[in-house]
């Protein structure tokens, strides 16, 4: 099955987008209620501060992880050797943020939370019997008052000819949390991997909501919600001029919910950041 593109207000709506999560670990929505308005000022405002030099006196935290991450710090994804092609910030309500790009970054991040709530209470409601049974709490619950839900502001700068041979943007890997709530970017290149292992782009018409199930998820739901695997790949020709931005929320529940017999969210969370190789 294709990722779904549904429309936020049908009454079918809930329905059809855990259907599409669950079939290939991605759903996306139109009309949906972030404001579009919104993503583009964040886009243009945060393009002009990875321009400056200030983004140096906001490097990133190694025990809290909020800050600017330059691209020689940037993750490797699991598995990899090369550095992506990217450099970001990490937001978080708590943690540093340049003040002039505070209010605007932080109502996006509220309104999208919000969002994000109604949406887990969609997963949950479309969920089987014997796998809503696994859940500790339900899931919504499980980010209520949570500090740890993240926002990325990813900035992959033009390219020069001078990049690591092989190195992409965004190396494949899965996400780590529950859910990732990801508007359009200004440019392509977002895909995600099929059953057959084929990529495919995730449909990405400027405006969409894109939406993806992380490890956590899939942690809690014994393996029925998939998290899969998407990577960003190189633009070539006249996109190869241009920086590409994006701003994943990161759903983090809060770090005593219980996922699974195994694992709360700060014992996953912890096992993957080592992998990462961004935390010791
Ligand atoms: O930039 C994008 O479109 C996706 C980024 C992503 O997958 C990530 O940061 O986990
Ligand atoms: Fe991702």
């Amino acid at each position: 099955m294709q990722v779904q593109v549904v429309d936020y207000t049908a009454e079918d709506a809930p329905q059809k987008f855990v259907e599409s999560l669950r079939t290939t670990g991605f759903g996306v929505l139109v009309n949906h209620p972030i404001q579009q308005s919104l993503v583009e000022s964040i886009y243009k405002n945060w393009h002009e501060f990875f321009q400056t030099e200030e983004k140096h006196s906001f490097a990133f935290d190694p025990q809290k992880q909020d800050g600017y991450f330059s691209p020689e710090v940037s993750e490797n994804a699991k598995g990899h050797s090369k550095k992506d092609i990217k450099e970001y910030y990490h937001i978080y309500p708590w943690g540093r943020i340049p003040s002039q790009l505070k209010d605007e970054i932080l109502a996006y991040y509220q309104s999208t939370s919000e969002l994000a709530a109604e949406l887990l209470d969609w997963v949950e409601a479309h969920s089987p019997a014997n796998v809503s049974e696994k859940y500790s709490e339900a899931l919504s619950n499980m980010i209520k008052d949570t500090p740890n839900t993240l926002l990325r502001v990813l900035h992959y700068p033009p390219l020069t000819g001078d990049e690591e041979p092989g190195a992409i943007r965004a190396a494949a890997h899965e996400d780590i949390n529950l859910l990732t709530i990801l508007p359009a970017a200004n440019e392509p290149g977002l895909q995600v991997q099929q059953q057959n292992g084929e990529w495919m782009d995730v449909p990405a018409d400027f405006g969409n909501l894109i939406i993806n199930i992380g490890d956590m998820l899939q942690e809690a739901s014994g393996g029925y919600f998939p998290s899969t695997s998407h990577r960003v790949i190189n633009p070539s020709g006249k996109g190869s001029d241009k920086s590409r931005i994006s701003l994943p929320l990161f759903l983090h529940p809060r770090s005593e919910v219980i996922l699974s017999e195994k694992h709360t969210q700060a014992s996953y969370l912890l096992e993957r950041l080592r992998e990462l190789g961004v935390k010791a």
